[in-house]
């Protein structure tokens, strides 16, 4: 059921942790409660001008977000009814819990699972963090505090990742005798490289904001409490550009970097021209040589 509400104080954990709030957190952004995708993962639409953003907010504060049976079921339901929501143009995911964007798999619940059960469950949070991955629309993760094994593969699943400075991150599996099994062993490398990754998954060492923006995990490192400021001017941002061509830069960067040089740039060719009929492009001519902002419509 869809409800108007007011997530202004409450959509992020970044005032909550004892940092100088910034300005922002004080207004109310005015969101459309798209779905209740579980009791701990609920899907926001943002109103008016930023209509095309959505934010997905895990709420499961006793359990630090943890990625439990529920809270993983309502991760996959989101990611699915975003992927089928023309309207979408940008994700944003976000925690409301204080100091933690999510403490990765449920430890507690993994204590009473058989070996099925346990290898049923990674997978499922695999190909969950897969699908997100593969959303068309570009994804950002917002990190106040903690984001933890799974937590982080998540943050690694998306395509931005916009920290506050006490942000923690870490893959401590080999500290619990198991590797990263939700893509960790594969997106850390490929995003910071073989020997910083090697490195991190090895020790489970936990790094700062600024330590991670430095070997190029995150793209931005905030003061304290402002990474939900910071990651919905770049929301906007995208969310103004044309909806189409956002999502083939995203298609032509992540399939052309799978392959050689050549094919990756017949990938481009391929993408491009699903630009070139679109209402969009020709907007954005009229919107240029009439010096006027471009209205973009998605087609
Ligand atoms: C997050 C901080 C820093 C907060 O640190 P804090 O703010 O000091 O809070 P806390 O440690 O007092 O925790 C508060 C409550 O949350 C619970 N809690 C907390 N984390 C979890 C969890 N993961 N699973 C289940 N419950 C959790 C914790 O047990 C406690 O419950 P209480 O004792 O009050 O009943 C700290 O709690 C912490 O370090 N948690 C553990 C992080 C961790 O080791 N996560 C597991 C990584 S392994 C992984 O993700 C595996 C994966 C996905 O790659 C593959 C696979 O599935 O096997």
């Amino acid at each position: 059921m869809a409800v108007f509400s007011s997530i202004g104080k409450r959509f992020c954990n970044q005032a909550l942790n004892g940092s100088k709030p910034s300005r922002l957190h004080f207004q109310s952004i005015r969101t459309l409660l798209l779905q209740s995708a579980s009791e701990s993962v609920k899907v926001h639409r943002h109103s008016d001008a930023d209509s095309g953003i959505v934010q997905i907010n895990m709420e499961r504060p006793e359990a630090k977000n943890a990625l439990g049976k529920d809270m993983l079921r309502g991760l996959l339901n989101s990611f699915e009814a975003i992927s089928t929501d023309p309207a979408a143009n940008v994700l944003m995911i976000c925690s409301s819990v204080s100091r933690v964007f999510c403490a990765g798999a449920d430890l507690k619940e993994r204590l009473t699972m058989n070996v099925s059960e346990v290898r049923a469950t990674v997978n499922s949070l695999r190909s969950t963090f897969t699908f997100l991955e593969a959303l068309e629309i570009p994804t950002i993760a917002v990190i106040e505090g903690a984001a933890l094994g799974g937590g982080l593969e998540m943050a690694l699943s998306c395509d931005l990742r916009i920290c506050g400075e006490d942000a923690k991150l870490a893959l401590p599996e080999t500290g619990l005798a198991v590797i990263p099994g939700a893509g960790g062993t594969q997106r850390l490398p490929r995003l910071v490289g073989k020997s910083i990754a090697k490195e991190l998954i090895f020790t489970g060492r936990k790094i700062s904001a600024r330590d991670a923006l430095s070997i190029g995990l995150i793209n931005y490192c905030t003061p304290a409490g402002e990474a939900y400021s910071k990651a919905l001017e770049v929301a906007r941002d995208i969310n103004q550009k044309g909806p189409v061509a956002v999502r083939m830069a995203k298609r032509a960067i992540n399939e052309g970097l799978e392959v050689n040089m050549a094919s990756g740039l017949d990938v481009e060719e391929e993408c491009y021209e699903q630009t070139l009929h679109t209402n969009d492009r020709l907007e954005g001519l009229d919107a240029f040589a009439e010096k006027r902002k471009p209205l973009y419509k998605g087609n």
